[in-house]
């Protein structure tokens, strides 16, 4: 007889743990609204007695920028990556009255990194910061080894999980690098956060690793500057452009003053080595520049210096 292959039985919604049934999902807050769309907090509450847990909820806001598709990709995108510093996808809720789907994935109770280095400013000491850093680095070189290419790696994208972990969030604008190829070439750049950007994303729309590993270094700086308003990378870049330079163009004198190797100063107390690790981010030439496993050890390497 014809041994039969395992049957995969299919999962009721009730076994299947990612299927989020709308009736439970109780709206508590806002969390944040961007051209991306909105996030809500909510409690999953079956039970309908209050133990249900809390979740955060990502709704597509059906515009020119983000489509269904877009958004479809970044669930698939969340859903496939599993590492302790980067928000755990929990599923998807479909609310069949308006045909559209929603992202659920784990609460974050403190906020954005932005947020909380604004508001914990004095007890957060450098020692911390590269704690946070590292695991940037170590969500960064997971994203890397998957040939994920994150696009938008900036502090307010990474959400703070309790005093001691940070988590890389939103995954709207991550692509995966073709087997062949080691970069990813964006044909419709929308809403782009340039003041991240590598020369070559800004120049010729070309992403990579190495051009996250760039923006990893901004992320150094905002976070070495307790992203401080006064001093973010947008406000620091318009002052050396000049602040008269308006739309496209900004792109244009961006590229200049990186080809001329202007770079964003060193952040007030910015520990020199620190400051050197973001150098080294912004190498002009994407092949000289460090990948995030060598940016891990050395910021290992400052922590040991500095317990000594
Ligand atoms: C997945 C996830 C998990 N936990 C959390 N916790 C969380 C907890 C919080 F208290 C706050 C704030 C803290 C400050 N007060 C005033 C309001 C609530 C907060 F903003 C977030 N947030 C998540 N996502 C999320 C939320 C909101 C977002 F704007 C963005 N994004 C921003 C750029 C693209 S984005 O979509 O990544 C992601």
């Amino acid at each position: 007889p014809v041994t039969q292959g395992p049957v995969w039985k299919a999962l009721s919604p009730q076994q299947d743990q990612t299927m989020f049934e709308e009736r439970h999902l109780r709206y508590i807050s806002p969390l944040g609204k961007g051209n991306f769309g909105s996030v809500e907090l909510c409690r999953y509450d079956p039970l309908g007695d209050n133990t249900g847990e809390l979740v955060a909820v990502k709704k597509l806001q059906p515009n020119n920028q983000s489509t269904q598709e877009d958004f479809q990709k970044e669930v698939n995108t969340l859903s496939a990556l599993h590492c302790d510093y980067i928000v755990k996808f929990k599923g998807v809720c479909y609310s069949m009255g308006r045909l559209s789907m929603s992202l659920v994935m784990e609460y974050l109770p403190y906020g954005s990194l932005i947020g909380y280095l604004e508001n914990n400013r004095h007890n957060v000491n450098t020692r911390r910061m590269l704690l946070f850093a590292s695991q940037i680095c170590k969500g960064m070189e997971y994203l890397q080894t998957l040939r994920y290419v994150h696009r938008d790696l900036a502090a307010r994208n990474v959400l703070v999980a309790s005093e001691v972990l940070v988590k890389i969030a939103d995954f709207g604008l991550t692509k995966i690098i073709p087997f062949d190829k080691d970069y990813y070439w964006v044909t419709q750049p929308g809403e782009s956060p340039i003041f991240w950007y590598a020369p070559e994303c800004i120049n010729e729309s070309r992403f990579s690793s190495k051009s996250d590993v760039w923006s990893f270094g901004v992320v150094l700086h905002e976070l070495f500057s307790y992203c401080n308003m006064k001093c973010n990378p947008k406000r620091l870049y318009m002052q050396e452009i000049g602040h008269t330079v308006q739309g496209p163009s900004i792109s244009m004198h961006l590229a200049n003053i990186l080809k001329s190797n202007w770079r964003l100063p060193a952040p007030p107390d910015c520990p020199p080595q620190v400051y050197g690790l973001m150098k080294q981010c912004w190498t002009y030439n994407y092949n000289e520049r460090p990948c995030f496993y060598s940016l891990g050890n050395q910021i290992e390497t400052i922590l040991q210096d500095d317990r000594e």
